[in-house]
């Protein structure tokens, strides 16, 4: 492996590159009837939440962290070589029920008309049925289930989420099978990146690829320290896939981590990720939502670390700041209350994805705006807060952490 292009050995060292993917004309393709396939609960208004978008990616270049948009790279890898355009169309196509007939040919045919730079945006926004002009023939698209979609290819209005299709892990990445088909697609444009973008092409290590069957998402992905992991056993994140990357890790020699922490939370839309109920912020500081505990402040977590024989080794906990600090050897430890335990407030400012922090360097987080309470109590626990717009980019349930995918992090 060439010198790393890729470098994550915490959730809090000096950010220094980042993957963004700045909202587009998706957003516009989500209607009351799709927005809960689509994973939305309301409809955002595109205009503010580009707006809102571009001054987060403002705060980011003002730290000193480089904005990567994964737009720019995708359209670089369809610069490169018509056929790897080409092949790669035929891969989303296929992956979107379409392999052969006239709707393919007719997509085909639709999608060549474009530069690279408008394929990508086509890519990502979806195409309306009536879009396109063309005498359909085929029976999957007429009668069934498929007739009621508005869309010959769905809209990617999660693609802003760059978290979720994979994760930045030491000097490589696991490339992510989502869960829902409305963001399997996703992972897709991560492969082709890395498979041939020059910049990454050869230097980043696979941990785990997309066609695993066993599902996976980013924001369950969390790296404490050069060699813990933390992973929640989520509505995303299925047991098996966290066991099998455990196995992969492990066995892995470029791989340092020995250690991952499983941490079970429920399973619901409020909830999708780990990262929305907890983060870390500080060396020995991490915000958490308090609804994930039971009312005795349990919850079911396993450490598992390598047996003898490529085994993995299982210990249950129940406690998860006293797991804390056992695996990351502190002796003390500030869990930081989202919306400082109120109930009414935890639960809105949760909602509002204000556990889901994003730290710029040890004890320096990015959050939204909106979730002023656990702003100020992140302050008052001596945290520097830079607060951004949120009122468009909240609707679709996903925070600072969520809309970003650390490349490069200065090691702590
Ligand atoms: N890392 C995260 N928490 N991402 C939030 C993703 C939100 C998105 N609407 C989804 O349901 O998939």
């Amino acid at each position: 492996m060439k010198k790393p292009v890729i470098n994550v050995n915490s959730e809090i060292g000096t950010l220094k590159s980042v993957l963004l993917k700045r909202p587009g004309e998706e957003i516009e393709n989500i209607t009351p009837d799709t927005m809960t396939r689509l994973l939305f609960d309301d409809i955002p208004y595109l205009k503010i939440a580009q707006e809102e978008h571009d001054f987060f990616a403002k705060v980011l270049n003002d730290n000193g962290v480089e904005v990567v948009y994964l737009e720019d790279l995708v359209e670089d890898v369809f610069n490169l070589a018509s056929d790897i355009k080409l092949e790669f169309i035929e891969r989303f196509l296929s992956e979107s029920g379409y392999d052969l007939g006239t709707t393919h040919d007719a997509l085909l045919a639709y999608l060549d008309d474009f530069t690279n730079d408008q394929l990508v945006a086509k890519l990502y926004g979806g195409i309306r049925r009536n879009e396109l002009d063309f005498i359909n023939d085929s029976l999957h698209d007429l009668a069934g289930r498929d007739a009621q979609n508005p869309y010959l290819l769905n809209p990617l209005p999660n693609a802003y989420f760059t978290r979720d299709p994979q994760a930045a892990i030491g000097n490589g990445i696991t490339i992510n099978r989502m869960t829902y088909s409305a963001r399997q697609p996703e992972s897709l444009f991560t492969e082709y990146v890395m498979r041939y973008h020059p910049r990454y092409t050869g230097k980043v290590n696979i941990w785990r690829n997309r066609n695993n069957m066993t599902r996976l998402e980013g924001g369950d992905q969390l790296v404490l320290n050069n060699h813990v992991l933390a992973i929640g056993v989520s509505q995303r994140t299925s047991s098996k896939s966290i066991e099998a990357l455990a196995r992969e890790l492990f066995a892995n020699t470029a791989a340092n981590f020995d250690t991952i922490v499983a941490i079970e939370i429920p399973h619901n839309h409020a909830m999708m990720h780990l990262d929305t109920v907890f983060t870390m912020i500080n060396h020995d500081q991490f915000s958490i939502f308090p609804g994930i505990m039971d009312e005795k402040g349990q919850m079911n977590i396993f450490i598992m670390t390598p047996g003898p024989d490529n085994t993995i080794k299982l210990s249950h906990r129940t406690d998860l700041m006293a797991t804390l600090k056992e695996v990351l050897k502190l002796p003390e430890l500030d869990l930081i209350q989202t919306g400082g335990g109120d109930k009414i407030i935890s639960q809105r400012e949760q909602w509002n994805d204000g556990s889901n922090t994003l730290a710029i360097a040890p004890g320096e987080v990015i959050t939204y705006d909106r979730n002023y309470v656990s702003n100020e109590l992140l302050r008052q626990h001596g945290i520097i807060v830079h607060e951004v717009r949120s009122s468009e980019l909240s609707r679709g349930r996903g925070g600072p952490r969520c809309m970003s995918q650390p490349l490069w992090r200065e090691d702590l």
